[in-house]
């Protein structure tokens, strides 16, 4: 296994004019999470993540994947004939051509939105793209990587997500909102960490605060478990 791999940018992708991406897989599934949730989406996974938040449901996009021209994936995207279209990972933005391919994407007319870790400058996606940005917590092991200079940046329509993996967690989510206001700037999404929090208890412990925020439940997962692809 090549560790420089999963946890660096490859260098022939860091170039402002890369025309190439690293791909895992793309797929037409259910929008599962984020304010999308429910339409009929093209899922563009690409390969890599510097990060290892403990609950990670797509390991599988650590390593391996193929190179593809953003032509390829704009003509697979179209293959599909489906109008919204989700860039995810792995983390995305580790590769420095995701940024021409959301632009691409947005060109084309799709409804674009970002899934990204919140640990990489997202000033620079393209404004047309709705980015839903995850502030780790401390339960996923990864939240000394948050960059919280990306929640400055967010329009209303755009989208902070805590995934929660413990109660502590959720205080520790409830008091960072507070004190920031930041249902005040974006949507604020809160979702349980798949098996390790109960939804319900979830649910429960936002009504009892009266907390402005989304409970998000991933719906793929409640259709087809825990499935890669879905
Ligand atoms: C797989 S990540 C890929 C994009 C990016 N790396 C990120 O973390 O946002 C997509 C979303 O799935 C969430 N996620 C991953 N594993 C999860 C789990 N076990 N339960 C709930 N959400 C999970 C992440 O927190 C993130 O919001
Ligand atoms: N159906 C479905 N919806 C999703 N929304 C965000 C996903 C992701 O992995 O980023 C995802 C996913 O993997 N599947
Ligand atoms: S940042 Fe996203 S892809 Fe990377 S380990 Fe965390 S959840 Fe998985
Ligand atoms: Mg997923």
């Amino acid at each position: 296994m090549n560790l420089a791999d999963a946890t660096t940018v490859d260098s022939a992708v860091t170039g402002p004019g890369a025309t190439r991406v690293k791909l895992t897989e793309i797929f037409l599934s259910i929008q599962g999470e984020a304010d999308s949730v429910g339409w009929p989406t093209v899922f563009v996974r690409l390969t890599g993540c510097p990060l290892r938040c403990q609950y990670c449901d797509t390991a599988y996009a650590f390593y391996g994947g193929e190179w593809s021209s953003l032509d390829d994936v704009l003509a697979k995207v179209a293959a599909f004939e489906t109008k919204h279209v989700c860039v995810t990972g792995g983390e995305p933005l580790a590769q420095k051509g995701c940024f021409p391919l959301l632009q691409k994407l947005c060109d084309a007319g799709y409804r674009v939105s970002l899934e990204t870790s919140g640990a990489i400058d997202v000033s620079n996606v393209d404004p047309r793209v709705v980015r839903v940005v995850d502030v780790k917590t401390p339960g996923s092991g990864e939240v000394e990587r948050n960059r919280y200079e990306n929640l400055e940046v967010l329009r209303p329509e755009e989208q902070v997500k805590f995934v929660l993996c413990s109660r502590a967690d959720f205080e520790w989510a409830r008091d960072f909102i507070r004190e920031r206001r930041l249902y005040e700037r974006c949507m604020v999404l809160f979702s349980p960490s798949y098996g390790q929090v109960d939804g319900r208890d979830l649910a429960q412990w936002v009504l009892d605060e009266r907390l402005p925020v989304r409970l998000q439940i991933q719906l793929h997962k409640v259709l087809w478990g825990d499935t890669p692809g879905k």
